[in-house]
C-alpha cells in the first residue's frame, strides 16, 4: 500500500469517528459556520499570489518544525503578504488539527485553506465550523462524482475549491468540476519525486478561467518567475518556511525578493 493510499485508509476511519461523536448539527452551531469567507481566488490574483504553508511534519520529511505555535506562523505570514494561508489539520501524518485551523483564523483576516484529505462532505461542514474560507479536493484520491459532490457541497458553504491534480488523467477527470483553482502538485504522492516540470508540462491543458497553482518543492523566486510564464497566479509553498526559526521573516524576504523582480 502506498503512502496515499495508507493516508485515505486511515482518514475513511477517522471521519466515521467524528460523525459518530460530533453530529453536523453541532458543527453548523459554531460561531464560524455563519462568517462570509473570503475568496482565496480573488485574493491570489490581486495579491502576491504565495499560498504559505503551515506544515510541521510530512511523509516525505518527518519532521519539519515541531516548535513554533500556529498564531505565531501565521501572523507572520500575514504580514509577509501572503495571499492566503494553508493549514495542514491531518494530525498522524502531519502533526496538524482543526484546533490549528481555529487558531489561525483567530489570528489573520487573510483566507485560509483547510488542508486536508477529504474524502466525505462532512470534513467541508467541519472546515467552515472552524473558519476555512477553501477547501482542498485531491482528485486522485476521489472520484470525478465524488469531486463533483464535494466541490458543490464547499460552494454552497461559500468556500472556494482548490483541485489537485498530478497527471493528464486527474485533470481531465476535473474539468466538470466546480473549481476556483486548479492546483498542480509537483510532488508525485505515491513516490514523493518533485519536479516544476510537472506544473509546465500539465499548465497548457489547464482551461482558461481557473487560477493556477502550482504546489510543493518550491523554494526560490527564480522558480515562479518561470511558472508564471506558463501562467501559474498562484504558488503553494509549505517546507521553505516552515524549516526555518521564524516562517514568516522566510516568507516576507521571499516575497520581497519576488516582488523585486515584477
Ligand atoms: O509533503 C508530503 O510529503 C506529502 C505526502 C503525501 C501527501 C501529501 C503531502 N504533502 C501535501 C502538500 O501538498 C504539500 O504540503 C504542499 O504542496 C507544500 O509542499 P512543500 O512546499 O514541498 O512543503
Amino acid at each position: 500500500m502506498n503512502i496515499l493510499d495508507k493516508i485515505i485508509a486511515d482518514k475513511i476511519k477517522e471521519v466515521e469517528l467524528k460523525k459518530s461523536l460530533i453530529p453536523v448539527s453541532q458543527l453548523e452551531n459554531s460561531v464560524l459556520f455563519d462568517r462570509k469567507c473570503i475568496s482565496l481566488a480573488e485574493s491570489i490574483k490581486t495579491g502576491s499570489g504565495i499560498i504559505a504553508e503551515h506544515k510541521r511534519r510530512s511523509p516525505s520529511k518527518s519532521v519539519i518544525n515541531q516548535n513554533l505555535n500556529v498564531h505565531d506562523v501565521a501572523k507572520g505570514y500575514e504580514n509577509a503578504e501572503a495571499s492566503g494561508i494553508s493549514v495542514l489539520t491531518d494530525g498522524k501524518y502531519f502533526g496538524g488539527s482543526l484546533e490549528d485551523l481555529l487558531y489561525a483564523r483567530a489570528s489573520v483576516q487573510i483566507p485560509i485553506l483547510r488542508k486536508e484529505f477529504m474524502i466525505d462532505e462532512y470534513q467541508i461542514t467541519e472546515a467552515k465550523a472552524y473558519g476555512a474560507d477553501a477547501i482542498l479536493l485531491i482528485a486522485s484520491v476521489l472520484t470525478q462524482e465524488q469531486l463533483i459532490y464535494l466541490a458543490d457541497a464547499a460552494k454552497y458553504l461559500g468556500m472556494d475549491v482548490l483541485l489537485e491534480v498530478h497527471n493528464q488523467d486527474e485533470l481531465e477527470k476535473s474539468l466538470r468540476v466546480n473549481a476556483d483553482m486548479i492546483g498542480v502538485n509537483n510532488r508525485n504522492l505515491k513516490t514523493f519525486e518533485v519536479s516544476i516540470d510537472n506544473s509546465k508540462k500539465l499548465s497548457k491543458l489547464i482551461p482558461d478561467g481557473v487560477v493556477k497553482v502550482s504546489e510543493s518543492g518550491i523554494s526560490n523566486t527564480a522558480a515562479i518567475a518561470e511558472l508564471k510564464n506558463y501562467g501559474y497566479e498562484g504558488f503553494l509553498i509549505g517546507e521553505n518556511f516552515m524549516k526555518t526559526d521564524n516562517p514568516g521573516a522566510a516568507a516576507k524576504e521571499f516575497i520581497t525578493e519576488l516582488k523585486s523582480k515584477v
